[in-house]
């Protein structure tokens, strides 16, 4: 493993609550700071359930395109469901990053006042009937969202911890919050291809923390500020790949890091990933947490967590031809 990688941390001191969560929060402040990325392990989540996921989610994708498409993330209104190959461009390519996804979330009911008020994120999910065990499928998607919004709350509370602050600050952000799963399916890509084509390209992810399950394919990789270059993120069975986006960069005053990260998928086989991206509660205020001030004050104005999701999303898919933006901030190889 490359020593500039970021780095495998252990979660099981957060569940003991004794002296050793000091040293993890030590351990996580410091990734924040260097990387804004670090693999977790020995977190809550069974892996039974983790590997139902990946079990269902290939199924999904191995269904024919047309019935994925009746599926498409388009209709609806609420941004659940299927999008295809290549329907995002994060470095402004031609073609189109060389993955499908499928977006769930919280499955909440038309009369829930936030889906009433058209609160970013906030809806109802679409479920496939097609695939070999609808019920399961289902069933899966909904116990694993639940778990990772649970694992997500012991992650902000440490972050909390990290930053000298009480361990609930952060309470209010994650009631009812914006939490999107991501199923994600990359087809492998030639080795000699041009070397321009990407599983994703090169991008930050703009919400608050981001947890992410791959199968043990490889291809993840993440750019290191201090050796300035791209390390792989080695698949460590069962772990969770954490990583901080624009949000919680802003909202530390840019004491924490978002980093670029990018999926390069050259293995020779297909790679199942499921990104689960956790923002908080639509109608938080983001604001510049107490002591990440610089002496003149904070960088950022405050902001909804609402109308700052709406906004970086419109970036990165709001063209009508399906060629976004995204979140470049630099192009280190380029
Ligand atoms: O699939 C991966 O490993 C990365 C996915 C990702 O970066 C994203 O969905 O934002
Ligand atoms: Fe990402």
């Amino acid at each position: 493993m490359n020593p500039n990688e970021p780095p495998i941390i252990d979660f099981a001191p957060f569940y003991a609550n004794d002296s050793t969560k000091e040293d993890l929060i030590r351990q996580i402040q410091q990734a924040c700071e260097q990387f804004g990325f670090f693999q977790l392990i020995n977190h809550a989540i069974p892996t039974e359930l983790q590997t139902a996921v990946l079990q269902h989610s290939s199924e999904f994708f191995n269904l024919p395109l047309e019935t994925k498409e009746r599926y498409n993330q388009a209709t609806g209104g609420f941004n659940r469901g299927y999008e295809r190959l290549r329907s995002q461009n994060f470095e402004k390519r031609t073609k189109g990053d060389l993955k499908e996804g499928f977006y769930l979330g919280k499955d909440l009911p038309l009369d829930d006042v936030y889906v009433v008020q058209r609160r970013f994120g906030q809806g109802p999910n679409k479920y496939p009937s097609e695939v070999p065990d609808a019920e399961g499928f289902r069933r899966v998607m909904d116990e694993y969202h639940d778990a990772m919004i649970e694992l997500a709350v012991a992650i902000m509370q440490v972050i909390a911890r990290t930053l000298g602050l009480d361990e609930d600050v952060f309470s209010n952000f994650c009631d009812h919050p914006v939490s999107i799963l991501r199923l994600l399916h990359y087809p492998s890509q030639e080795a000699d291809a041009s070397d321009l084509e990407r599983g994703i390209g090169a991008h930050t992810d703009f919400g608050a923390i981001t947890m992410l399950l791959q199968d043990d394919t490889g291809g993840l990789q993440v750019w290191n500020n201090l050796s300035s270059e791209w390390v792989d993120v080695t698949p460590v069975p069962g772990a969770y790949v954490v990583n901080l986006g624009n949000m919680m960069m802003r909202w530390t005053n840019d004491r924490y890091l978002s980093n670029l990260h990018r999926v390069i998928n050259t293995s020779g086989k297909e790679r199942f990933s499921v990104p689960f991206f956790f923002s908080g509660n639509p109608n938080y205020t983001i604001r510049c947490l107490p002591g990440c001030e610089d002496p003149e004050g904070a960088r950022y104005p405050p902001i909804t967590v609402h109308e700052w999701m709406t906004g970086r999303y419109a970036d990165t898919y709001g063209t009508s031809d399906g060629k976004a933006i995204g979140e470049l901030r630099q192009e280190p190889d380029a």
